[in-house]
């Protein structure tokens, strides 16, 4: 569903802030794989993100979604395929708009032209529906504006605008970072829910180690625009906190920042 080969990014070339944020990596996602990944500062983790989005051009390399070479397409071009949620719960939805015209903003990204008046009827229904998933009676506060729910709301919200058009690729960049411990946990409860219900095919950046065990099939860990390590299913269920902690000091010979961010 989603192959990264040999994508390699460099920034600011041939100045002295010059920085290989990307170096010639490969990574293959089946459909409906959930891969968390987990790396120090500066890794490349939000690059390779950008790198998917179409955010900036790559240097070199491929990327394809759903086997199509999408690598030369713009950001908006490719904003059919890729659904996307970053950490700060402001940036995903209008905050001058109601819940209802957030979701029907999201709700035309998918459609085609013809099919948008035909199921014009249905859509209120089809709102109510998507948004009783999140169990946060948002439901019955269609016409409210969305700048005056919680941080924890406009989150679960993003989500499940990010996901409604069923987007080849779900690309989740610390979505649960800017809220407290309580709706963090909701919010990985729905993503987990949304990711399974819809079998997406998902990259999920975090710093929480045990939710990057706890959440999805597979685990990647990056540093320094590599990729250098790689859990399966198997093998991420086995391991612990402190293993995969260990395993990056042996693989890089340094110490882990070892704070209690990291530790969840
Ligand atoms: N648009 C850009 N222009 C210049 N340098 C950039 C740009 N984007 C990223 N970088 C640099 O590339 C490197 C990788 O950054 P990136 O944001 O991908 O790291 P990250 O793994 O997501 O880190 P963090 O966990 O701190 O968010 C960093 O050194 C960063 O400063």
């Amino acid at each position: 569903m989603l192959r990264v080969e040999n994508v390699s990014k460099t920034f600011n070339v041939n100045t002295v802030n010059e920085k290989r944020a990307l170096n010639n990596i490969n990574l293959k996602l089946h459909q409906g794989d959930f891969v968390t990944v987990i790396g120090t500062n500066g890794a490349g983790k939000s690059t390779l993100m950008n790198a998917i989005a179409g955010v900036f051009n790559i240097d070199s390399g491929t990327i394809l979604v759903d086997g199509k070479d999408v690598t030369k397409l713009k950001e908006s071009q490719r904003a059919k395929y890729i659904g996307r949620v970053f950490q700060n719960p402001l940036a995903g939805t209008s905050p001058n708009m109601t819940i209802e015209e957030n979701l029907a903003m999201a709700y035309k990204r998918g459609q085609k032209r013809g099919l948008r008046l035909a199921l014009n009827n249905q859509k209120k229904e089809f709102f109510k529906s998507s948004l009783e998933l999140l169990e946060l009676n948002l439901e019955s506060r269609l016409q409210q504006k969305v700048g005056l729910l919680s941080g924890g709301e406009r989150q679960a919200l993003s989500l499940l605008m990010a996901t409604f058009t069923k987007p080849k690729v779900l690309l989740l960049d610390e979505h649960t970072a800017a809220l407290d411990p309580k709706r963090a946990e909701l919010i990985n409860k729905l993503t987990k829910k949304i990711v399974q219900n819809e079998k997406l095919t998902t990259l999920m950046i975090t710093h929480n180690m045990e939710h990057a065990l706890k959440l999805g099939n597979r685990l990647i860990m990056m540093h320094q625009g590599e990729i250098i390590l790689e859990l399966d299913e198997l093998q991420k269920k086995k391991m612990t906190i402190k293993e995969l902690i260990d395993a990056f000091e042996k693989l890089r010979g340094e110490q882990f920042a070892l704070d209690s961010a990291v530790l969840g």
